[in-house]
């Protein structure tokens, strides 16, 4: 086992409100990890933990072998603030500069660092700009580019793409994925179609407590199938289908669209068995696909 994250009955208040209820989870090394959960749910607050911004009240939270915080994972943790700000005296070039001296670097390797960074997320050309100069979007492409400075072993981003045009969303998530290799992320999103297209692992948050922590691995004996009907005849696609045999769970996860787990061990040819019972009752498809989306995993509970 190679833990990068270890949260053990992690749990945090402010004043009377108990925000993180007993959290326990683990990250491994290259773990691209998706932090997720509705407004409130304490995601920040965790996010604060693990960074060494603030201490549960009980619990323990260690990462990379050191206690969160700690001036051993100096360089080898970073992270992007939800509210990552510049400071609008200085350009963004001079900024990245003192991160990267932060770290130890010397001037030279540091405006080095500061062209390697900008050059990730596109933004080399405006090195000597001032954050006032640049658009939101450019603002927090610059925030994740000081997220980068050095070598991190562990990247923790708040919301990185929130206020991106699609675009520039889409190259976010393209480095992230790049980098992912050499690089463990945690990153809290409300986008879910950003996390399913990241993410191996999901941290479903609600109410300060773990609510699941699913994975990309499924069991390997049960599968999904997503089915989208033409019309809505799905009750009595769902009676007919209900029929085959391997058949463990049919739910209607939208009004035309119903998502099929089956017995792989029981019925290998089941996705061939569907289409058999549609022909033979004339109902029509749109589509047939494999596997279930994070959506329907998280929220509708099949
Ligand atoms: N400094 C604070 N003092 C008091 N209450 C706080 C403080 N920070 C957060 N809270 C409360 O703790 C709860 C969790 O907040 P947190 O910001 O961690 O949630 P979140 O999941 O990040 O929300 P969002 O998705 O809206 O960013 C909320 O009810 C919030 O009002």
């Amino acid at each position: 086992m190679n833990a990068i994250v270890q949260c053990q009955a992690l749990t945090k208040s402010y004043g009377s409100k108990q925000v993180l209820k007993q959290l326990s989870f683990e990250l491994e090394k290259g773990d691209v990890a998706a932090l997720i959960g509705p407004n409130g749910a304490g995601k920040t607050t965790l996010f604060s933990i693990l960074c060494g911004y603030l201490k549960p009240d009980s619990g323990s939270v260690s990462l990379l072998g050191h206690r969160a915080g700690s001036d051993a994972l100096f360089g080898k943790v970073s992270a992007l603030p939800q509210d990552a700000q510049f400071d609008p005296a200085f350009s963004i070039g001079e900024q990245l500069d003192f991160f990267g001296r932060l770290q130890g670097l010397s001037n030279k390797a540091a405006r080095a660092e500061t062209l390697r960074v900008l050059a990730l997320v596109e933004l080399s050309e405006q090195v000597q700009h001032k954050a006032g100069a640049l658009s939101h979007g450019m603002r927090k492409r610059a925030a994740i580019a000081q997220a980068f400075i050095g070598q991190p072993e562990l990247v923790l981003l708040d919301e990185p793409t929130a206020g991106l045009d699609p675009v520039n969303a889409l190259h976010i998530r393209q480095l992230i994925s790049r980098l992912s290799g050499d690089v463990s992320f945690m990153i809290s999103s409300h986008n879910i179609f950003e996390l399913e297209q990241l993410c191996n692992k999901v941290l479903y948050l609600e109410h300060g407590q773990l609510q699941t922590q699913a994975s990309g691995e499924t069991d390997s004996q049960q599968q999904y199938l997503t089915l989208q009907l033409e019309q809505d005849d799905a009750a009595a696609v769902t009676q007919a289908l209900s029929q085959l045999p391997g058949l463990v769970s049919i739910n209607a996860s939208q009004k035309k669209e119903l998502v099929l787990c089956y017995s792989v061990q029981q019925n290998t040819d089941f996705d061939l068995a569907v289409l058999q019972c549609l022909a033979a009752n004339g109902w029509r498809y749109r589509n047939l696909t494999k596997g279930q989306t994070l959506e329907q995993k998280l929220f509708k509970a099949v």
